[in-house]
């Protein structure tokens, strides 16, 4: 049986946004573009066709033989994930999608940029511990996902139903093709720790997420009142399957904390998340009370704003387990050029493929070693691309620019931060202290099959 074609969340989107023609179309070619430069895709659906015994395959089937590898679709080109942990948990209602939300707050208040998948396809329920209640806009590179207040990117299906409310009545191949899809086509940009809210259980959503995203390990969330061991053992069996590492158990509704004498009262009864731990050589990594503070700031929409020590654990053995080399440490681990596109009044030009100016600024660490303005050779974004690539740039600043161009920075190693104006040295320092790279404004929407940008008068920010 084929999966569906990723169009399933463009027409969702088109529904959403009125803009059927033009976002169909820009999506279209994106998919399409994707599939061009990275078979993967291709892979990816000639391993779903098979049944799952094989008996549709012939003796070459490269499922048989593949590596897990195999599986993966492939990450949306424009962007970097260093670490995705994912949060299962036995059933429903335990607090996975909190301790998801909490998690990313965690590791965001420690200096990471983080972002949440939510895979909880038909109960989604990230978007409203964070407020967010917008609806996800794309371009012809991808679909933007909604920036929380303290800068956490979040997808979810929230994002791109009509209304709240509206059920996912999807069947379980549809839901885990949207999965994927958020991983392949949402523009995550630059994220350290990714943690994604599975879906409840070790069912075929869950199993085809593992299969799909290169999930690096996992945090498994019970309750007192549920069958611990046994939802322990499918878990580490699961992840033993897919070779995922287990970071360890959190035990949510463990206790409520008495008023009066602070004593700590096992309202479930007596917790078997110790031994079953231990059974598994596994770490416990918390134990969270009922507390109506947490239901309250997340009815309240104010994940962000909740204060506990819970998971500090948790985070701790992530950051330590599961180091990442963050945007800080690569700029301070030596020197790189950044580069900007400047017009005569020393703002960002607006059209990278007629720039015929840029800024090119030399740092070690942080601290500035050099800055010119230099002409460029020629024009149009093929000539640029070598241009930028000889001057040993890393990172690129500029405005509009199309998907050609875009693809030959990546290609050629530049970090492409388009939709910028303004003063050139103004957008460099937002760059450096990550406000930059945070921002969901699209790059230029006008065609530019020829990567050329625009022709005449650019009014894409009005769009
Ligand atoms: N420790 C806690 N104390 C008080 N309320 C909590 C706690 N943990 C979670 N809750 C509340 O319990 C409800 C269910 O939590 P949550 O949505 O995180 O569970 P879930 O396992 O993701 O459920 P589902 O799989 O159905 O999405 C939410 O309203 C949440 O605010």
């Amino acid at each position: 049986m084929k999966l569906p074609n990723p169009a399933v969340v463009i027409t969702v989107v088109r529904n959403v946004s009125g803009e059927e023609t033009r976002l169909r179309r820009k999506y279209k070619e994106n998919y399409y573009m994707e599939r061009k430069t990275k078979n993967m895709s291709e892979t990816y659906e000639s391993q779903s066709s098979c049944s799952s015994d094989c008996s549709s395959c012939g003796a070459e089937c490269s499922s048989r033989t593949g590596s897990k590898e195999d599986f993966f679709v492939p990450l949306n080109q424009y962007s970097r994930v260093k670490k995705v942990i994912g949060i299962v948990s036995g059933k429903g209602g335990v607090g996975k999608s909190f301790i998801t939300s909490y998690m990313s707050v965690l590791m965001n208040r420690k200096g990471y940029k983080t972002a949440i998948l939510d895979a909880d396809i038909t109960g989604p329920s990230i978007p409203k511990a964070f407020g967010i209640h917008s609806k996800a806009q794309g371009n012809e590179l991808g679909i933007f996902p909604a920036t929380t207040k303290t800068g956490i990117k979040v997808m979810s299906v929230n994002l791109l139903l009509e209304t709240e409310d509206t059920p996912v009545i999807w069947r379980g191949p549809v839901i885990a093709g949207t999965v994927k899809q958020f991983w392949s086509e949402v523009l995550w940009e630059e994220v350290d720790y990714m943690f994604v809210d599975m879906p409840p259980g070790t069912g075929d959503v869950p199993l085809t997420v593992f299969q799909s995203l290169p999930v690096d390990g996992l945090i498994i969330v019970t309750s007192p009142q549920e069958l611990v061991s046994m939802i322990v053992a499918k878990a580490v069996n699961m992840a033993t399957a897919m070779n995922i590492p287990i970071l360890g158990l959190v035990e949510n509704y463990s206790y409520i904390s008495c008023g009066n004498c602070g004593e700590k009262i096992s309202v479930f009864g007596t917790s078997h998340i110790e031994e079953n731990a231990k059974k598994y050589n596994l770490k416990v990594l918390g134990k969270l009370p009922i507390d109506p503070a947490i239901a309250a700031a997340i009815d309240g929409e104010r994940v962000e704003e909740l204060s506990g020590s819970w998971l500090d654990t948790a985070a701790d053995i992530l950051e330590n387990e599961h180091p990442v080399r963050d945007t800080k440490e690569v700029q301070e681990s030596g020197t790189y050029k950044i580069a900007v596109t400047t017009d005569e009044k020393n703002n960002v030009f607006q059209h990278f493929g007629k720039s015929e100016r840029f800024t090119i600024y030399e740092f070690n660490g942080k601290e500035l070693i050099s800055k010119a303005t230099i002409t460029s050779n020629g024009k149009g974004h093929e000539e640029l691309v070598v241009f930028l690539a000889n001057q040993k740039v890393k990172v690129l600043i500029c405005g509009g620019i199309g998907m050609g161009a875009m693809e030959g920075l990546m290609a050629a190693g530049v970090l492409v931060i388009p939709g910028t104006s303004g003063d050139v040295d103004v957008a460099v320092a937002s760059y450096l202290d990550g406000s930059l790279a945070d921002r969901n404004e699209p790059t230029c929407n006008h065609s530019h099959e020829d990567g050329e940008g625009c022709k005449g008068e650019c009014h894409c920010h009005e769009e």
